[in-house]
């Protein structure tokens, strides 16, 4: 993939482009509101005029796999000319599949995603640590050797999420605070940035955790489910520069029009820059 690790490029990526990350998320009802057909024509129309609309400016784009796996093989297919394109337009690309087995699978995702030699090569990919944080591990050391990166579920923007990512763990802590402690473990030591991120949604309410992970923190939710630049700088504080603030439906329903999205990229990029400094 490259020498550089993912952490550097997503550090230097934050810096130069900024902090607005464009969900590349296909919904049918957007198909629909853009005119297009709810099969893989429209599905490529959409997803390619996206890619031609905000790749060129964001630091990163986070395709979510579900939306593309529902059209079947040609869907997929659709998926890898977003990562190739995106990656081509220079925007990192962080694949949104949210995946977490046991080890010996969690080897086989590692390796459809993050092994370049894989066609859904990917700069970085969710995943899902409820399996145990350790069930990841053939992830991190794939990552580790491909200089890709890991971006692990924490505090999510669902309401459901609190059930399971607070309850409290042997050592008295949530179990999200443990996830963000096994983070901050990998990072250790890592320059300028580490390359395992956390996922804390934007729309998350009062936290006690620390964000100090000395890696990238994904938060979604930014936008259409309520996140605002203000929500960030409170729950992220002074690790608010390694945010990297996702937002899909709010960018992606002012198309077809692709000026109207690539100006939501500028916008949310200088919104952010304010509210975040
Ligand atoms: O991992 C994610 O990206 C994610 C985590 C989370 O806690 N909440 C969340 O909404 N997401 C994803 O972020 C995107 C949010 O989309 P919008 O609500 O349209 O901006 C979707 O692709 C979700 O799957």
């Amino acid at each position: 993939m490259t020498s550089e690790t993912f952490g550097a490029r997503v550090h230097h990526a934050l810096a130069t482009r900024g902090q607005f990350c464009v969900g590349i998320d296909p919904h049918a009802g957007l198909l629909a509101q853009w005119g297009l057909p709810d099969d893989v024509s429209g599905l490529e129309r959409f997803a390619m005029t996206v890619v031609e609309a905000v790749a060129p400016s964001a630091s990163v784009v986070k395709p979510q796999s579900a939306f593309y796996e529902r059209f079947g093989s040609r869907g997929v297919a659709v998926l890898e000319r977003v990562i190739a394109e995106s990656r081509a337009a220079g925007a990192l690309v962080l694949l949104d599949v949210k995946r977490g087995d046991i080890g010996s699978t969690t080897q086989a995702y590692a390796d459809a995603y993050l092994d370049p030699a894989s066609p859904l090569a990917a700069d970085a990919i969710t995943a899902s640590p409820y399996l145990g944080f350790g069930s990841l591990d053939p992830m991190v050391d794939t990552a580790r050797r491909h200089g890709a990166g890991v971006f692990v579920l924490a505090l999510t923007s669902n309401k459901e999420g609190p059930e399971v990512q607070h309850a409290r763990a042997d050592d008295g802590g949530t179990v999200a605070g443990g996830v963000l402690r096994r983070l901050g473990e990998l990072n250790a030591g890592a320059e300028p940035l580490g390359s395992f991120g956390a996922v804390v949604g934007a729309t998350i309410g009062e936290t006690d955790e620390s964000f100090a992970i000395n890696g990238p923190l994904l938060a979604p939710g930014f936008g259409a489910q309520g996140g605002t630049p203000a929500d960030l700088r409170r729950i992220f504080g002074s690790a608010a520069g390694a945010v990297l603030a996702s937002s899909s439906r709010e960018v992606l329903r002012l198309g077809p029009e692709p000026q109207a999205m690539t100006d939501a990229v500028r916008r949310g990029n200088d919104e952010l820059a304010e509210a975040l400094a």
